[in-house]
């Protein structure tokens, strides 16, 4: 049985104060029988982790995320935080390499590599993302393109390794956009990167690992997104700067 995640990706927003309330509502409804599977993250900018993680106290199914890590352990690196610091703060997750990042500060897949060793290591949980552009939807190289960014940022990890990482595929074309992927396109994506991870570590570890789908997801799709065989979970960003939208969500299984 994969595990069920539902993680916001706050990106950057939120004041201190709507911070808290925001975490705070969150861990109220969080409450909720019909979620006690479901893994609740918050992932916040670096200022919040930790009263984010106070307030989420004892929860049992809300944990904190960062939304990037440094490649290096520790140093002189102004401005960075490295994963050891993030795990001493009782960080659970960290999401690593989302479209912005790559995008914005031209992190690469040799970049991502060692910032996902440095969070394993570190006992982090890395959020993994991968997903294409428009352009390269509508050349229809998608497939080989994602799976490309798997093999040259993943596969010289080691089985036990990759077991712990999340998988989050987001089509830059739907993130902020409105413009969702519908849950066949989805679907066929999640089943090939399923079927590429199978191919590198064997089919168990392959069905072991949760893949998330982020792009313009809100309550009134995630329901359909969520019912597909290889859909996991989300990576919301817009959605999950409102309570009540974030666990619509993830009441939508
Ligand atoms: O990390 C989250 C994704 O970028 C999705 O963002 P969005 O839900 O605002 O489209």
């Amino acid at each position: 049985m994969r595990k069920k995640i539902i993680a916001g990706n706050w990106k950057m927003n939120m004041t201190y104060e709507e911070g808290q309330i925001l975490t705070s509502e969150i861990v109220q409804m969080a409450q909720d029988e019909q979620l006690k599977d479901v893994s609740l993250v918050l992932n916040p900018p670096f200022p919040h982790l930790h009263v984010v993680k106070k307030l989420i106290g004892g929860a049992p199914n809300v944990f904190v995320g960062a939304q990037n890590c440094s490649d290096k352990e520790s140093g002189a690196y102004t401005g960075e935080v490295s994963a050891p610091i993030l795990a001493s703060f009782g960080v659970n997750f960290v999401i690593i390499g989302h479209s912005e990042r790559r995008e914005y500060f031209k992190e690469n897949n040799e970049m991502l590599t060692e910032k996902v060793k440095q969070a394993l290591a570190a006992g982090l949980q890395p959020i993994f993302c991968c997903g294409e552009s428009l352009d390269i939807r509508e050349a229809g190289t998608h497939e080989p393109n994602v799976k490309f960014q798997l093999t040259d940022s993943l596969f010289e990890l080691s089985a036990e390794e990759i077991s712990k990482v999340t998988i989050a595929y987001e089509p830059i074309w739907a993130i902020g956009t409105g413009k969702t992927a519908s849950a066949e396109q989805a679907q066929e994506m999640h089943a090939a990167i399923r079927k590429h991870l199978a191919s590198k570590y064997g089919k168990e570890v392959a069905d072991s690992i949760s893949i998330l789908y982020g792009g313009s997801m809100k309550p009134s799709n995630a329901a359909e997104l969520l019912a597909k065989p290889d859909v996991d979970g989300g990576l919301i960003g817009g959605a999950s700067l409102k309570s009540r939208d974030f666990i619509d969500i993830a009441k939508s299984y």
